[in-house]
């Protein structure tokens, strides 16, 4: 794990329940995901991919380990601060694009920075807008819109107040097949454009085919890494985790 990691897990369990009935969803988990690169996790289902996510973002407490966001180690925060690192620090983007409905698209993108009490940057809010390509939508509601453009509101709001890392649960699981091409796009072109690092989860090979580097996580452990993937190379290893035949 190098300086240039915007997170790093250092031996991460994750134990859900007790006794009989515990479930070991991570197994000292050691990675590091690096500044402005673009990550994606996949596994087979129950590998521990969100559960990975969500300890990585703050939104889960690992039994065991330690996770680093930036130069703040997780584990000394309170739930108020982590509250607030959550508004901060991080941005995400689900499956479900979690717009509030009697909202504009503005008033969508800039929830984030009402939340945490932060002034809007106009020129910035600009950018945003038309990097996302919704300059013309901005006064409209979430049901006015397609569901790519719902997913391109979600990404700007999670990208306004430039947070250390945007984490991404399956964000294109609801989008067809050209939709969820253009919002990979976006996804990569905030890294390669404005510097983002980003972090999803998928269980799409062409999903993760966008990233710089793919994880694949077995019974929660990092099972293997890719650099420069390829969807036929992803799926090829997906098939040999035994991901597609259970
Ligand atoms: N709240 C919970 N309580 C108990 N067990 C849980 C809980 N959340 C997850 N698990 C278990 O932990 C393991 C990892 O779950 P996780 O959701 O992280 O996997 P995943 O790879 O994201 O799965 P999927 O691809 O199906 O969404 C699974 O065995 C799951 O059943």
């Amino acid at each position: 794990m190098g300086m240039d990691d915007v997170v790093a897990m250092d031996a991460v369990s994750k134990v859900y329940g007790k006794g009989r009935s515990a479930v070991a969803a991570l197994r000292e988990v050691t990675i590091g995901l690096p500044r402005g690169r673009f990550t994606a996790v996949m596994g087979p289902s129950g590998s521990g991919k969100s559960t990975f996510l969500h300890c990585a973002a703050g939104l889960d407490t690992p039994t065991s380990g330690s996770v680093r966001l930036g130069d703040t180690e997780l584990s000394r925060l309170n739930e108020t601060r982590l509250t607030e690192l959550r508004r901060r620090r991080v941005g995400f983007v689900f499956q479900a694009f979690n717009l509030v409905p009697s909202l504009t698209v503005e008033q969508n993108i800039t929830l984030p920075l009402r939340l945490s009490r932060t002034r809007v940057d106009r020129a910035r809010l600009r950018e945003i807008v038309e990097r996302v390509g919704l300059a013309e939508r901005i006064g409209h509601r979430p049901a006015q819109l397609s569901g790519g453009q719902q997913q391109r509101v979600a990404i700007a709001r999670a990208l306004v107040t430039r947070p250390e890392v945007v984490f991404g649960d399956e964000p294109t699981g609801a989008l067809d097949t050209m939709t969820a091409r253009e919002v990979l796009s976006l996804l990569r072109e905030t890294v390669d454009g404005m510097g983002q690092t980003v972090v999803m989860v998928t269980h799409d090979p062409v999903a993760a085919s966008y990233a710089d580097t793919v994880l694949f996580l077995a019974d929660g452990r990092i099972a293997d890494a890719m650099d420069a993937p390829t969807s036929e190379k992803v799926a090829a290893r997906m098939t040999r985790l035994g991901a597609w035949n259970r």
